[in-house]
């Protein structure tokens, strides 16, 4: 039977008490990739940031990776995040040192101790994302599309249940978007659950996956037209 790795019921979400989503209602169970489509400030981040705790839910139920939503604390956030690996736009990675440090800090952030693991963890990672020579560089050494991949790796590094990627191919040009769209089916296909928010309809009609559309403070799927 699938499992669901997040849901949401009644969910209302707000920000700055605004209104932004009402009554959202899905489910993503584990190993589906699913897209969030709809237009700038249609609410898309508002509703990732629900999932990775970074807004609390305050009206409705739901649950991401086993967490309770509308009851989770402060201090559980960081153990949230260990299950959950976020991608976002603007790639996040620390620009004073190495693509190796980048990742050995995140590594070293959630709990990891020994340095064989580490390294083997890290190489790991960057061989799956295809940039395992890379590790020395620095961030700003690197293309756009490199540092995105560089972003999913350290997305990967705590094996997470649920990859969440905000407008991952926003800051990309179109043949670099499509590189990390194949970099992204790639994981799914090797069993993770995916949930990516983007405005660009052209990678959904090229990577066709569920869609749910984000549109006038509700969110709906989308059935594509074969
Ligand atoms: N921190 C905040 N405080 C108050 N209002 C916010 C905050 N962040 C977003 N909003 C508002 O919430 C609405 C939804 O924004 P959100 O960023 O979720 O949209 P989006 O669909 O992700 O758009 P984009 O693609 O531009 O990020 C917008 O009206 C925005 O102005």
């Amino acid at each position: 039977m699938s499992q669901p790795v997040l849901y949401l019921k009644n969910a209302n979400i707000f920000q700055d008490n605004i209104l932004i989503l009402k009554n959202l209602d899905f489910e993503i169970n584990k190993g589906e990739f699913f897209y969030l489509i709809g237009k700038t400030g249609s609410g898309k981040s508002s509703l990732l940031k629900i999932l990775y705790g970074d807004l609390p839910l305050i009206d409705g139920v739901g649950e991401v990776v086993e967490y309770d939503l509308p009851s989770l604390k402060e201090k559980q956030i960081p153990f949230l995040r260990r299950k959950i690996g976020i991608v976002f736009q603007d790639f996040k990675l620390l620009n004073d040192r190495s693509i190796n440090d980048n990742l050995l800090f995140v590594l070293k952030a959630t709990g990891w101790k020994d340095k064989d693991k580490m390294h083997s963890k890290i190489n790991e990672v960057l061989t799956k994302v295809g940039l395992q020579d890379k590790g020395y560089k620095m961030p700003f050494q690197l293309s756009g599309g490199e540092q995105q991949r560089i972003a999913i790796a350290r997305a990967l590094l705590n094996d997470p249940e649920l990859i969440i990627a905000d407008e991952p191919t926003g800051n990309l040009d179109p043949k670099t978007s499509m590189e990390v769209m194949e970099l992204l089916n790639q994981i799914h296909k090797s069993g993770k659950t995916i949930l990516m928010a983007t405005h660009d309809y052209s990678l959904i009609l090229k990577y066709p996956q569920r869609t749910f559309k984000v549109e006038n403070g509700e969110v709906f799927e989308v059935v594509h037209q074969q």
